[in-house]
């Protein structure tokens, strides 16, 4: 592909497009320490990928880089073989409303009601008028309306968000990326603060999207769980990649010695 290929970006980053990614040597270092370590990472569309790892590895801060939310340097993340930092404002946004992020905090909005967080995931698909005046168009509340479905929280649209339990909240974080219809899925412990009940509902949700085509990179802690539903593993300690294969070709040993 030439440079001019390459950086001739206008539409690569349409809705129906799938996206494939890679990070090239991605480093985070803070003065305290090195939180990523020289992140080598190719990520295919339609893949469906568990990152693991003890508390304080990286997997939050590498799903951030990858959700375009940490800075990285230039020529180091590549996007459909863009590099991020050289697309134009335009295509930037594009890329961002094509990537759902469910943040480990949730991040609602606290004080508005669980319809309007999840509508919050279809603003990017409107115009200014409608998301600055929230009149919001039929086909876009009906998809909030089945979105919020899916998670189990029917009946509970107009109640507050700050009123959730916290597996309430989970679930309208997750509603809102699915609102998206963002064509990666990254998932900070999507299922950390559910009932057993419902952990297999929400991986089986995520499932679907990816059967659908979509990319999901999930952080999981519960090794059998990622085991079942990932088709590739990513194992981090210490901010490295130690392991990155599939996940049948993942050795028991490797996942047993992230936690040593
Ligand atoms: N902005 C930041 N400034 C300084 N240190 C940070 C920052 N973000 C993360 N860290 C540190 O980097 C390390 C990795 O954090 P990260 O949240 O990515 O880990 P994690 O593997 O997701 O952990 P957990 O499973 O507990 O969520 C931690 O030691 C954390 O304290």
């Amino acid at each position: 592909m030439s440079q001019m290929q390459k950086y001739q970006s206008s539409k690569i980053f349409n809705q129906t497009d799938g996206i494939s990614m890679a990070l090239y040597s991605v480093s985070i270092n803070t003065s305290q320490k090195t939180i990523l370590d020289h992140i080598n990472l190719e990520i295919k569309e339609g893949e469906m990928i568990a990152v693991l790892g003890k508390s304080g590895a990286g997997k939050s801060t590498l799903l951030r880089v990858i959700a375009g939310l940490v800075k990285t340097h230039r020529n180091m993340m590549f996007f459909n073989g863009s590099d991020f930092h050289s697309l134009k404002k335009n295509d930037k946004n594009q890329l961002r409303k094509n990537i759902g992020f469910i943040p480990q905090q949730f991040k609602l909005i606290k004080e508005l009601s669980v319809f309007e967080n999840v509508m919050i995931g279809r603003l990017g698909k409107m115009g200014r008028f409608s998301s600055m005046f929230r009149i919001y168009p039929q086909n876009d509340k009906k998809i909030a309306l089945e979105c919020i479905a899916k998670v189990g929280l029917s009946g509970k649209e107009s109640l507050v968000a700050r009123k959730l339990s916290g597996g309430e909240q989970q679930r309208v974080a997750i509603a809102r990326c699915l609102a998206q219809e963002p064509q990666i899925i990254l998932a900070d412990e999507p299922v950390a603060s559910l009932d057993v009940s419902l952990i297999e509902t929400i991986l089986e949700i995520l499932d679907n999207e990816n059967k659908k085509g979509k990319t999901v990179v999930f952080v999981m802690h519960d090794v059998e769980l990622a085991k079942r539903f990932a088709k590739r593993m990513i194992l981090m300690k210490e901010g490295k990649i130690i392991s990155d294969k599939l996940t049948e070709e993942t050795k028991d040993d490797s996942i047993k010695s992230l936690f040593n």
